[in-house]
């Protein structure tokens, strides 16, 4: 089977990349670039995806900057809907599988919610980021019938291309250069490790993957200032947490206050998540900040 993975290049890119290194299974993967196709051009999709053969299509792009989003609708509209929409007609035109990336960030309009959301929660984002997404699904949608999988608060070995490192790495360079740290502990959500999604995605193409809306995040649920805590204490930065409410650290983007996802769709389908804390560690000794 060959599978074209588009934004090869970025944290779950490379993941993905690294986990067909390690196991191919029967999957010829092309990683196609930026320079070989550009996104935010969403009308030169199908030209350039036609002279290219596959079976079936990886989308990890995306314009994610979550705070600078707020100020470029445009650029967020082009790369996270009308291009995903353009890749799933094609894909639907040929036949092929469409394995499309969002987040959980299409949520949070829904003040009260104290519980993880399953795939059909109504969407009802808070940042011009999170809208362009839910319409990309919405878009890609009505186009083709794309898997699209919402991931949460990713880190990965290569750091977001797209964000400039991630969450984990701010913490510990933080924490190693200041003593100290003060981080939202009003906002819930799902951490996530890059390297446990490339796996499931392996296994969609594998095994097959219905259609549809699917959740993959990490098990459990934490807080900004939960997650920043157990990224100090497990890699042993000696470094003083402190949690804040997100009025006391204003953004350009507003945030969900609960972006929890329920995983038990995929969990029945492939298998549970690996807990938060575990995948973690695993992410920590990757990359060096702790031994073994
Ligand atoms: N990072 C996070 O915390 C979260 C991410 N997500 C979603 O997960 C997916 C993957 O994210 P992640 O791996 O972290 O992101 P990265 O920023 O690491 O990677 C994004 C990729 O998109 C490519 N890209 C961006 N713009 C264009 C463009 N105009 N044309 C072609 N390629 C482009 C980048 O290319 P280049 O390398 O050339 O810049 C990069 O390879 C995205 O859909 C994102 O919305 C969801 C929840 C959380
Ligand atoms: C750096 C820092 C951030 N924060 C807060 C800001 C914010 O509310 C929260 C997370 O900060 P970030 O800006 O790293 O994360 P943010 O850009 O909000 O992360 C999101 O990215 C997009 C792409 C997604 O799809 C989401 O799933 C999610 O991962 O932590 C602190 O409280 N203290 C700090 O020192």
């Amino acid at each position: 089977m060959k599978v074209l993975l588009l934004g090869p290049n970025g944290q779950l890119g490379h993941d993905i990349q690294a986990a067909h290194a390690a196991a191919p299974g029967g999957i010829e993967l092309i990683p196609f670039g930026r320079a070989a196709l550009d996104v935010s051009a969403p009308g030169t999709v199908a030209e350039t995806l036609a002279g290219i053969e596959f079976d079936a299509l990886v989308n990890c792009t995306s314009y994610h900057k979550t705070d600078e989003v707020e100020d470029n609708g445009s650029l967020a509209m082009a790369v996270n809907a009308h291009a995903p929409q353009a890749m799933a007609k094609v894909c639907a035109d040929r036949g092929a599988r469409f394995i499309h990336i969002s987040t959980d960030y299409v949520f949070g309009g829904d003040r009260g919610r104290a519980a993880p959301l399953a795939e059909d929660a109504p969407t009802a984002p808070v940042n011009v980021y999170g809208a362009s997404k839910a319409f990309g699904e919405t878009l890609a949608g009505l186009a083709g019938e794309p898997a699209v999988l919402r991931v949460a608060s990713l880190y990965g070995v290569a750091g977001a291309s797209g964000k400039g490192g991630n969450f984990v790495e701010t913490m510990l360079r933080f924490g190693r250069e200041r003593g100290a740290l003060k981080v939202v502990a009003d906002q819930h959500m799902s951490p996530t490790a890059t390297a446990d999604i490339a796996s499931v995605i392996l296994k969609m193409l594998a095994e097959g993957v219905e259609p549809g809306l699917w959740h993959v995040a990490g098990g459990g649920e934490a807080t900004w200032h939960a997650f920043a805590s157990e990224i100090i204490a497990q890699a042993g930065v000696k470094a003083e947490v402190t949690p804040c409410a997100s009025s006391e650290f204003p953004t350009r983007a507003l945030r969900p206050g609960y972006s929890v996802l329920d995983t038990s769709k995929l969990a029945a389908a492939y298998g549970p998540m690996p807990d938060w804390r575990e995948s973690l560690g695993r992410y920590l000794r990757a990359k060096g900040h702790v031994g073994g």
